[in-house]
């Protein structure tokens, strides 16, 4: 038995109106695995899950559910349950019919849906509502519903589309908490669509970043977030400080830019081979890596890469300070640190000041920043 439940080979669509919505979407996810896929608006999240889902046809490329070949297969017959952020609960129907009405369909016998629905509706706590319709439920409700609805067919693969969208703030946090808990507890492999990159980042063993309809980078977290493997990951994920310039030097998993700055050295991200000397490329630094010092204080560790600047702005806002500095060649950039770290050291508005992090922290990123 394969351990991929699913493949996604060379995925393409074209809407019929001309519209080249994904193009080249490959992906391999493990059983079991909870993968995110976050991106701007338009970038082709839904439409790459509804051709999963078989909701949307699939213009090229192969869909493999479990070794097997769904491309062309209905929705009906396969192995996948999709979630709505609109719930698409039947209003005229109560709670125990919502989640029968799927397994009816299924032509069960009754003792095995009223098993079945029971054991889901103990799983996710909707006993007491069971008779109640989608008016008298509240948010979290209506999502553990949803979600009842799409487990209890026993899918192999469940798909959420921005399922917690229409929920406010605090319910959305402690719904992506149950919901990563109810992941693991039945070992059920999710996709989740949402275009916010904390939920994201919070939910998914593995996020898959895309724009403008291809994959930008497929990664854990924390690597996505230390890690960005292009310009665009590096703008969109995390709080990076860009530098841009031009590739100097490659010696093996090292790499140095010359910029407006000085040169720098960090982690390449391509592979060896793929960067060419003088080509475009940038060193991106996660702010949180990043120290801001009075450019006269003795640097003590000779090992850290350098940029000096002039403060144009100190904000602080609770513990966190923003201070805006500029820098010779530079767009300006905006420095986040931690109120203690810079009290009483003189960093105010005209003070020349030196930016400065370890290079084994900052990443070579090939291309225009
Ligand atoms: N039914 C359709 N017919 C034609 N074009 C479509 C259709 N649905 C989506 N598109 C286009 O395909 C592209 C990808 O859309 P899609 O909805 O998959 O993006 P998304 O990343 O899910 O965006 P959002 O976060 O706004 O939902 C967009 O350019 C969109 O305008």
């Amino acid at each position: 038995m394969t351990d991929t439940d699913l493949e996604l080979v060379r995925l393409r669509k074209i809407y019929p109106g001309g519209t080249v919505a994904v193009e080249a979407f490959d992906l391999e996810v493990k059983r079991g695995e909870f993968i995110s896929f976050v991106g701007p608006s338009g970038c082709g999240k839904t439409t790459t899950l509804r051709m999963i889902a078989g909701l949307e046809s699939i213009t090229s490329g192969d869909l493999i559910i479990r070794g097997k070949n769904f491309t062309h297969v209905p929705t009906e017959r396969r192995p996948t349950a999709t979630i709505f952020q609109n719930y698409a609960i039947f209003p005229h129907m109560t709670v125990r019919q919502n989640i029968e009405f799927g397994l009816h369909v299924r032509n069960l016998s009754a003792s095995e849906i009223k098993k079945r629905t029971d054991a889901i509706i103990d799983k996710l706590q909707l006993g007491d509502v069971v008779d109640a319709r989608e008016g008298a439920l509240s948010g979290g409700q209506k999502q553990r519903l949803s979600l009842a609805r799409g487990l209890v067919t026993e899918p192999d693969i469940l798909l959420l589309d921005e399922p917690l969208g229409a929920l406010d703030a605090n319910l959305r946090k402690s719904i992506q908490e149950e919901l990563k808990i109810l992941q693991r507890e039945l070992n059920i492999t999710f996709v989740f669509v949402t275009h916010a990159q904390s939920e994201a980042l919070s939910m998914g063993d593995r996020v898959v970043v895309m724009n403008a309809g291809r994959v930008e980078q497929v990664s854990s977290p924390f690597e996505l977030y230390t890690r960005p493997q292009s310009g665009f990951v590096a703008r969109f994920i995390g709080r990076n400080k860009i530098i841009p310039g031009e590739l100097a030097d490659i010696d093996g998993n090292r790499a140095s830019v010359t910029t407006p700055l000085g040169r720098f050295s960090g982690v390449p991200s391509f592979k060896a081979g793929s960067g060419t000397v003088g080509q475009k490329a940038m060193v991106v630094a996660p702010s949180e890596y990043i120290d801001i010092v009075p450019a006269a204080e003795p640097a003590g560790d000779a090992a850290l890469d350098r940029a000096r600047g002039t403060v144009t702005s100190v904000e602080p806002v609770g513990q966190v300070v923003y201070i805006g500095v500029e820098l010779p060649g530079l767009v300006p950039m905006r420095i986040e640190a931690y109120r203690e770290r810079i009290e009483g050291r003189g960093i105010v508005p005209g003070s020349a000041v030196e930016l400065r992090w370890k290079p084994e922290r900052a990443t070579i990123v090939l291309g225009e920043a």
